[in-house]
């Protein structure tokens, strides 16, 4: 089983994934986190130190290498054109979507997202862009909009086990 979490920020990517592997009984990798813990670096250290180019290479890098089963992304994990793909031919993508206004009252001044530190309206286009990608390489869109992680994972595990239903 290899299943990657993709979204926006503030999706619940990190927190659900946790859930989600801890019902599943599954590994677990939160790729910001273990960059943090390899890099001995803060994800916003390494922006500022080293530049987004340098955080991108060692973040598709740490997905591809992981054996985890269960992958919580950062929300710019498709910065690279080919990422997507690779994603889908390895596992099942799930893309975890909500409004705009949603996710951004949750990630707002957050400084550990130094993404989210552009203006609003930057942000917002971000969103769209995204968006599409997001809608492009997932197996199953999941709305994480007014529930909880609980409620999240739920609905992860239906949606996967309706794909596999017959199989
Ligand atoms: N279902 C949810 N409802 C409300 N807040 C949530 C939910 N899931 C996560 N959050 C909160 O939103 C913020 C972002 O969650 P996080 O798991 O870090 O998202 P991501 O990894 O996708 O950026 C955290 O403060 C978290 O507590
Ligand atoms: O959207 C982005 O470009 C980023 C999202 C972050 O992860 P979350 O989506 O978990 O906040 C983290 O990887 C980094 O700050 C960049
Ligand atoms: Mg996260």
């Amino acid at each position: 089983m290899k299943i990657y979490l993709i979204g926006f920020m503030g999706a619940g990517k990190s927190t659900i994934g946790r859930v989600l592997s801890r019902e599943l009984s599954a590994s677990f990798i939160d790729l910001d986190q273990w960059i943090e813990q390899t890099e001995k670096k803060k994800i916003s250290t390494i922006f500022q130190m080293d530049g987004e180019l340098a955080f991108r290479n060692i973040e598709v890098e740490a997905l591809k290498r992981t054996d985890a089963e269960i992958v919580a992304t950062g929300g710019g994990i498709l910065y690279f054109e080919d990422t997507g793909k690779w994603m889908r031919e390895n596992g099942t993508v799930i893309y975890l979507h909500a409004p705009f206004e949603e996710l951004y009252a949750r990630i707002e001044g957050d400084q550990s997202r130094p993404v989210a530190a552009k203006p609003y309206k930057e942000l917002e286009e971000l969103f769209h862009k995204r968006t599409v990608l997001y809608e492009q390489v997932s197996h199953h869109r999941v709305s994480v909009s007014h529930c909880s992680p609980e409620d999240s994972v739920k609905a992860i595990i239906l949606s996967t086990l309706k794909e596999n239903k017959g199989k």
